[in-house]
């Protein structure tokens, strides 16, 4: 956390004071061996909408970043983590300074893998805004805000409720892909 303060020249406790009391969350995820790979999905693309995910990877491989229009593969590195800014990261704490990167498991036809993952989110009811040096008010430029990290799992959720709604009504086969994007600030 301090090194993202550094990076973003805020004071360098700042993160690291603000996720004191974070409520984070664990994920252990297991990808079985798929017949066709290609028709599958193991995790589908996204941007994590936590604040910063670290994520352990077997050997398998099958972890993708989706940069310059096209999926590159993330080979394992024995030991390594991969750290990953979220949304809520991205988005409020740093003004859009940094950004999420969207992302995807794929699987395969011969080894299981598995990852194990690590999500770090504010308390739900922390105001999550961006350090007063990183908003800039010239004419144009990115405005603020401020919002409960609560508020925006709740609005995610009605985002996604509402998508269902649709998506369940207009998908042929009932089966869909969810992108969830964290939603834009308000303009003032
Ligand atoms: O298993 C992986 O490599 C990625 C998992 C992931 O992106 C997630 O759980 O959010
Ligand atoms: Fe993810």
């Amino acid at each position: 956390m301090e090194l993202l303060a550094i990076g973003l020249g805020v004071d360098r406790m700042l993160y690291r004071e603000f996720f004191e009391d974070a409520v984070s969350i664990m994920r252990t995820n297991l990808y079985p061996t798929c017949q066709e790979p290609n028709r599958s999905h193991g995790t589908g693309p996204h941007c994590d909408p936590n604040a910063l995910t670290i994520l352990h990877q077997d050997l398998v491989g099958g972890l993708d970043l989706f940069v310059d229009n096209k999926w590159h593969k993330v080979r394992p590195i024995p030991g390594a983590l991969v750290i990953n800014i979220g949304d809520v990261f991205a988005n409020a704490l740093s003004n859009g300074i940094y950004r999420s990167c969207l992302h995807r498991a794929v699987v395969n036809s011969h080894k299981e893998r598995r990852s194990l993952v690590f999500f770090m989110c504010p308390r739900a009811d922390k105001l999550v805004k961006p350090a007063k040096e990183l908003v800039r008010t010239s004419e144009g430029a990115q405005e603020s805000f401020w919002i409960s990290h609560g508020q925006i799992c709740l609005n995610s959720l009605k985002t996604i409720t509402e998508l269902m709604k649709l998506l369940s009504k207009t998908s042929p086969t009932g089966s869909f892909l969810l992108i969830i994007p964290i939603p834009n600030p308000p303009n003032n």
